[in-house]
């Protein structure tokens, strides 16, 4: 029986502002290894409707065992040669919150400072984290010895370590998602300045901050489109179909 892709299949791209939906109406009738309907509008309800989180935090603890679930899909996410590299360490104190929100200052004034006119005072607009606002913050590291000097895959691309963190938080960001709770990435940071922050030995690199907390709302849209940042790019523009140029869009692609 003919199977239509993810795409073909027509995921609305949400270019009007709203989340796009799945359409994942039952097309085999064969018991298979493919999800239920409700399971996979679950999934892509998931991806959709992901938010990067600066506002809106609630004081609500999030219970250790959600924490612990959230973190235990973080570490079902694929590594290079199952390397594993990532660690998380759990931030509650508010002095350490503290002194990661005086670093994002810094950061942050450094980094309007690249603006001018009003890209400039858009920037200084924007809310760009909610590190003590959220109950909890979490660092990202990764381990770039950990499995040994010859990791499998790893010889010709050094960095898939540290894509398969990303792998991880990425796990992360969309369990929380599912479970109600909102999570922000701060990459406005000294990275350097972070590690001493939370006591990261040297061979290990700092990855990512991430706030974490329940939230009143989930915005329909990134922040930075609803502020006039940036629009999100359609994705027929960015499918070249077996070389470089040959998008369903008809554009060149974009560099
Ligand atoms: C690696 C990385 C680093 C950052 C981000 C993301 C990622 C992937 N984002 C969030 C980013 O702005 C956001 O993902 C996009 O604007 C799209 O919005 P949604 O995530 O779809 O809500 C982000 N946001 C922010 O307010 N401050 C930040 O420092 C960063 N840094």
């Amino acid at each position: 029986m003919a199977r239509e892709t993810g795409v073909r299949r027509g995921l609305r791209s949400g270019r009007d502002g709203v989340a796009p939906r799945a359409s994942v109406t039952q097309e085999s009738p064969e018991p298979c290894h493919e999800f239920s309907v409700p399971e996979r509008e679950a999934v892509y309800r998931a991806i959709f409707e992901r938010r990067d989180v600066r506002r809106n935090f609630l004081p609500t603890p999030i219970p250790d065992r959600i924490l612990t679930r959230v973190l235990t899909a973080a570490h079902h996410a694929g590594s290079v040669g199952f390397m594993q590299p990532w660690d998380f360490v759990v931030v509650r104190d508010r002095a350490t919150k503290g002194a990661v929100k005086e670093l994002f200052r810094q950061a942050n004034a450094e980094a309007a400072a690249r603006y001018r006119g009003e890209r400039a005072a858009l920037y200084r607009s924007l809310k760009l984290e909610g590190i003590e606002e959220a109950p909890i913050n979490i660092g990202v590291t990764c381990s770039r010895q950990r499995g040994g000097p010859h990791v499998l895959g790893r010889s010709t691309v050094r960095d898939t370590d540290l894509y398969s963190t990303c792998c991880a938080i990425q796990n992360l960001w969309l369990a929380a998602r599912a479970e109600g709770i909102g999570v922000g990435w701060v990459s406005i940071l000294d990275h350097g300045a972070l590690k001493r922050v939370l006591g990261v030995p040297k061979p290990v690199t700092v990855l990512a901050y991430l706030c974490l907390g329940y939230v009143s709302d989930f915005a329909t849209k990134p922040d930075l489109e609803s502020a006039g940042w940036r629009a999100r790019i359609p994705v027929e523009e960015l499918i070249h179909y077996e070389s470089w140029g040959n998008t369903a869009a008809g554009s060149e692609g974009r560099r």
